[in-house]
């Protein structure tokens, strides 16, 4: 059997009668990064979520393989990192992640020194960008065979940045991960494909000129 293929589309979604999503097709394969972009509130969130299963829009299609799916998130084949902690705070962090870490990963997981540091304490415990990089981890190194990374690379340092590029192309060799960053640079460094959000609409992008066409950026740095 080839690659899994998890394909969004036809998605409709209004926010107060104000059209957010409309006109969306959004494509992943095991093996590969997809890339994520648009400016703020042109509902790159909510697309995850949609996907992910805990946004519902008046329509969508969403399939695997070519087999409807109603929510992403049963049978854990796909798992998302929301822009704000989604850890429960009175857990230990080993007996959270045991059950959600991929065992191919775990040795690369529990070596890990944000893990080996924490791994008895509660994320309660752990400062914002400790237990940031912490829920990062666990998400990309999940189960799921489809991962959604909402702004993965914002509350960290630039050391941890390149750490997380490195674990996303380790893990995109087995799975589908699509993510989404304003730090565009990074998500043009770690993304195989580029999809742009703008009015509603997803757009694939060819080269970073576009990005500027589109008005996403004025210049590359
Ligand atoms: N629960 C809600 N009720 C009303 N409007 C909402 C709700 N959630 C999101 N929106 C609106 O939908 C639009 C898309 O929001 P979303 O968070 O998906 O954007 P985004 O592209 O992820 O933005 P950012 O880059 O700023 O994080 C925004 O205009 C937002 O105000």
């Amino acid at each position: 059997m080839g690659p899994h293929i998890l394909k969004t589309d036809s998605v409709h979604l209004e926010f107060d009668g104000r059209k957010i999503l409309q006109d969306i097709y959004l494509e992943c394969r095991q093996g590969e990064v997809v890339g994520l972009l648009g400016r703020n509130g042109c509902g790159k969130s909510s697309l995850l979520r949609i996907v992910f299963g805990t946004l519902k829009p008046s329509y969508k299609h969403i399939s695997i393989n070519d087999m409807h799916i109603y929510k992403g998130y049963d049978k854990g084949r796909v798992a998302y990192l929301p822009q704000h902690g989604y850890l429960p705070q009175n857990i230990r962090i080993k007996s959270l992640a045991e059950p959600i870490i991929d065992p191919q990963f775990w040795d690369d997981f529990s070596n890990h020194p944000i893990y080996l540091k924490y791994q008895d304490a509660k994320a309660g415990e752990l400062s914002g960008g400790e237990l940031r990089q912490l829920e990062t981890l666990i998400c990309i190194y999940s189960r799921a065979d489809f991962i959604l990374l909402d702004e993965p690379f914002t509350h960290v340092s630039p050391v941890q940045t390149e750490m997380f590029k490195g674990i996303i192309r380790k893990c995109a060799k087995v799975k589908g991960i699509i993510v989404t960053d304003h730090q565009y640079y990074n998500i043009l460094d770690v993304a195989d494909r580029i999809v742009l959000i703008t009015d509603g609409s997803t757009r694939a992008i060819k080269s970073p000129d576009d990005l500027i066409r589109h008005g996403y950026i004025s210049h590359i740095i």
